[in-house]
C-alpha cells in the first residue's frame, strides 16, 4: 500500500480511485461510498461484519476492490437500462453496496446466510437512501430461482460450489462471475471435471493503492454459446 495516505480525505482518494479506475463519479456518490465504509466500520464493532477492522484496509480492499468491477461490468449493459444483480455471499455488502451507489440502475439484492450481515445491509441501504439495494437473509442453496442478469460474488466459495449454487439463478441472458485473489489451476480443474460450468475468461482487475493480485472470473455453462 502506498505511503502518506492518511492526511487525504478518504472522500478525495475515493474520488481518485475512482477516476483511476474510468469512472465518471458524483460528490454525491462519493460521500454514499465514504458514508458507506464509515458505517461498517462503526457496526462491525459491535456485528462483526468483516474480519478488516483497521479503516485504511477497508478503504482499500474493500471499498476500492469492490470500485475496481464496475468498468469491466459497465461493457455487459446498456447505459441506463435498469439490470438485477444478486450479490451472493454479500457479508455486510461487498461488492453489491458499492455497485449500488456507482449503478442507480443496478437493482442489487445482497444476499447472505448470517441475518446480521444482511439486516446491517438494510439499515445501511436506508441511512444512505439507496431504494435500488435490498438484502436476503437465505442460504443461496435455499432461494428459489431469480433469474438475474448478473450474479456476483466476492470471496465467496470454490468455483464448484458458487456454481451449483448460484447457477440456477442466471437468467436466460445473464453471467456469472466471481471476485477473487489468486486464482488456483485445481479449482479450475475441478470446477471443468464436473462438466456444468466452465471458465470463459479471467479478467486482471487493479484495484488502486493495492499492490496485490485480484481477479474477475467469468464462467459459462457447457454448451451455451459465449454471451
Ligand atoms: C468471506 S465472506 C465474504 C463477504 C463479502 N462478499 C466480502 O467480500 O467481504 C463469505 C460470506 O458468505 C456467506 N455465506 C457462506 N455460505 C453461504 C451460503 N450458502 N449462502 C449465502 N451466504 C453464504 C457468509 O455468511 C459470509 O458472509
Amino acid at each position: 500500500m502506498k505511503e502518506g495516505n492518511d492526511a487525504v480525505a478518504p472522500q478525495m482518494r475515493i474520488m481518485a480511485a475512482a477516476r483511476s479506475l474510468g469512472l465518471t463519479i458524483s460528490d454525491v456518490q462519493a460521500q454514499q461510498l465514504n458514508s458507506y465504509q464509515e458505517q461498517l466500520l462503526k457496526w462491525n464493532k459491535v456485528y462483526n461484519l468483516t474480519a478488516l477492522r483497521d479503516p485504511e484496509k477497508v478503504l482499500v480492499q474493500h471499498i476500492f476492490d469492490s470500485l475496481s468491477v464496475i468498468a469491466p461490468l459497465d461493457d455487459l449493459f446498456d447505459q441506463g437500462k435498469q439490470i438485477s444483480v444478486l450479490d451472493v455471499g454479500s457479508g455486510g455488502g461487498l461488492p453489491g453496496a458499492v455497485m449500488a451507489i456507482m449503478r442507480p440502475d443496478w437493482q442489487v439484492c445482497c444476499i447472505d446466510a448470517v441475518e446480521k450481515k444482511t439486516a446491517f445491509i438494510r439499515q445501511a441501504a436506508s441511512v444512505l437512501r439507496l431504494p435500488n439495494l435490498v438484502s436476503e437473509h437465505i442460504r443461496i442453496e435455499r432461494k428459489a430461482p431469480a433469474n438475474a442478469d448478473l450474479v456476483i460474488s466476492r470471496a465467496f466459495a470454490s468455483l464448484v460450489d458458487f456454481s451449483d449454487w448460484s447457477g440456477r439463478h442466471v437468467g436466460e441472458q445473464g453471467h456469472l462471475v466471481a471476485m477473487k485473489g489468486r486464482l488456483a489451476s485445481e479449482e479450475v480443474s475441478q470446477l471443468e471435471q464436473k462438466g456444468e460450468w466452465t471458465v470463459s475468461r479471467v479478467q486482471k482487475l487493479n484495484v488502486p493503492e493495492l499492490d496485490a493480485e485480484r481477479c474477475l472470473v467469468w464462467l459459462q455453462q457447457v454448451g451455451k454459446y459465449d454471451k
